[in-house]
């Protein structure tokens, strides 16, 4: 089984940064520039994992399933995870289901467990974690229960009326996909997931894509990040 103990440092360099504003603080943002010789070589004895930061209805899915397909990923949504869960019937369930309904961010113990199930029963050694980490909590439980950190870190960044108007028209009969719940998690993703994805700036882990524009024309964007890994 993979374990990696000590983590990969800086994958990518950075050439250009853009300044904006958050709850009065302003951050930085690193748009990254890749190039084949800054993509570490990931072998079968360690986990490759990238995570899918981005508010609700940015694309992450939509943008995991092409990596998937372009490049052997193992996809592994923690929202879809938790809905699982509560469909298993488990006893975590209701707590789970009235925290997605009320747009809060499940407890790290319960979401870190599943991913880490996941990944354990894997015999991929790629992986996209979609939708985590939501919050700092929910990071440092990742780094303390795994002992790593991500190789790579996405982030679509989305404006707000186009995540409503996608999570509006998904049509997938969520319970959170309604004008209410999505206003809460706004809230929350403007509160808990800035934190994290200001952590990973800092860190020169971060990939910020415009996620504006059709599917095809947001994958050219994300295409290179990957691109010196093979299938
Ligand atoms: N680039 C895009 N332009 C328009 N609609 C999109 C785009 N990417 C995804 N969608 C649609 O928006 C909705 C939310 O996408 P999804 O991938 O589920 O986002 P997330 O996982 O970030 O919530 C889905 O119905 C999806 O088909
Ligand atoms: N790391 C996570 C991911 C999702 N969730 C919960 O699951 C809900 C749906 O997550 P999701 O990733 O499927 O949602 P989208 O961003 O894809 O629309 C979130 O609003 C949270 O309530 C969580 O608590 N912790
Ligand atoms: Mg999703």
């Amino acid at each position: 089984m993979w374990r990696r103990v000590a983590s990969v440092s800086h994958l990518f360099s950075h050439s250009k940064s853009t300044k904006f504003n958050q709850g009065g603080s302003t951050f930085k943002i690193w748009e990254t520039i890749t190039s084949e010789s800054e993509i570490p070589t990931p072998s079968k004895g360690s986990p490759f994992i990238t995570f899918v930061l981005g508010g609700p209805g940015s694309g992450k899915g939509t943008q995991c399933a092409k990596i998937v397909e372009a490049f052997g990923f193992t996809h592994i949504s923690a929202g879809d995870l938790l809905r699982r869960e509560i469909a298993s019937g488990s006893a975590y369930g209701s707590v789970i289901l009235s925290t997605i309904r009320e747009g809060k961010i499940v407890p790290s113990q319960v979401t870190v467990q599943l991913i880490q199930k996941e990944m354990e029963s894997s015999d991929n050694y790629k992986f996209l974690i979609d939708g985590f980490p939501r919050s700092e909590e929910n990071r440092k439980a990742f780094e303390q229960t795994i002992g790593t950190e991500p190789d790579v870190v996405l982030f679509f960044d989305c404006p707000e009326q186009e995540m409503v108007k996608r999570v509006l028209n998904r049509n997938q009969g969520r319970v959170d996909d309604n004008i209410d719940t999505i206003k809460k998690r706004l809230e929350i993703f403007d509160e808990l997931n800035w934190p994290v994805i200001n952590y990973y700036s800092l860190r020169g882990k971060l990939n910020k894509i415009n996620a504006v524009g059709t599917v095809d024309e947001i994958f050219e964007k994300v295409r290179p990040i990957f691109a010196p890994l093979s299938k």
